[in-house]
């Protein structure tokens, strides 16, 4: 029988004066017509790290996710406040190209396109008019050695991208949003379609690209979770429950659903 689980929240997150913040979300909420799937959602990022967001499947992690580069635009009703450089970006006089050039997205199920690995990266760039070889094809570069495949693509950049392994085919999705240079980077369970030994050359990547970038990833693998991230949110029926310092959030989590949740002893 499934427990009911109260909506107090812990003390959310929050960060010394020290701590520079990639971007927060001020009650956020998001409604799919009647459906209220996300409820006051106050979340802060910091700069240069990487942010988890667990929780069981249809706790609305990719609805909140997918509402940080307003990707839910067309699907849903978001409200609240999302700040990015001291912008509400939750405004409808903003460019959304422009936010999704800045928070790029990765999705769940590596989807390159059916084109050449070169093509995969630098097709975005010449839409934005982007035309001189030499920038492109050093992006190109860039994009594939932060994506941790340049060495194993160098030699066949004009080959198809399809013929490329599901884990060389998420990293180039990861070089294909790094081409655009974002300063945010959102991955939706990019993982889950990878074998183990693709899954820990993604996290490697990701825990370098940290460095450079401040990364938001779902993920329904709690040892992931543990192994690449700083901070956790837990979310439950659409609440954040809890968000917590990744190490407290498995050793010692503060409220009986996120405890139940981290231990499996769900439901
Ligand atoms: N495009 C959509 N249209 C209508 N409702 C949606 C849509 N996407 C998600 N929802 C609803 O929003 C709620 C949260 O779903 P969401 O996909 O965000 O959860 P999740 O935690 O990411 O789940 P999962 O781990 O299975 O991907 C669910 O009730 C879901 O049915």
């Amino acid at each position: 029988m499934l427990k009911n689980y109260s909506f107090e929240k812990t003390a959310v997150q929050t960060f010394d004066e020290h701590t520079t913040l990639a971007m927060k979300t001020e009650n956020m909420q998001v409604f799919y017509g009647s459906n209220h799937a996300m409820h006051d959602a106050s979340l802060a990022f910091p700069k240069n790290q990487i942010t988890a967001l667990i929780g069981a499947s249809g706790s609305g992690k990719s609805t909140y996710l997918r509402s940080l580069n307003r990707m839910n635009d067309t699907i849903a009703t978001v409200t609240g406040k999302i700040w990015y450089h001291g912008v509400d970006i939750n405004q409808p006089n903003v460019n959304i190209y422009e936010i999704r050039r800045h928070i790029g997205m990765v999705f769940q199920r590596p989807n390159p396109f059916a084109k050449s690995i070169r093509e995969n990266i630098i097709y975005a760039l010449r839409a934005t008019g982007v035309k001189n070889k030499k920038v492109l094809d050093e992006r190109v570069e860039q994009s594939l050695q932060g994506a941790a495949l340049w060495d194993e693509v160098k030699d066949s950049l004009d080959k198809s991208a399809l013929a490329l392994s599901g884990g060389q085919q998420q990293r180039l999705c990861i070089a294909r949003s790094l081409a655009m240079s974002p300063d945010v980077l959102l991955l939706d369970e990019p993982c889950s379609a990878l074998d183990p030994i693709s899954t820990v050359k993604v996290e490697e990547t990701l825990l370098e690209l940290q460095k450079k970038y401040t990364i938001i990833i779902v993920t329904h693998n709690m040892q992931q979770a543990a192994r690449i991230s700083s901070q956790c949110a837990f979310f439950h029926l659409g609440h954040v429950m809890e968000y917590s310092p990744t190490t407290t959030m498995f050793s010692t989590p503060q409220i009986q659903v996120t405890q139940d949740y981290v231990s499996g002893s769900f439901g």
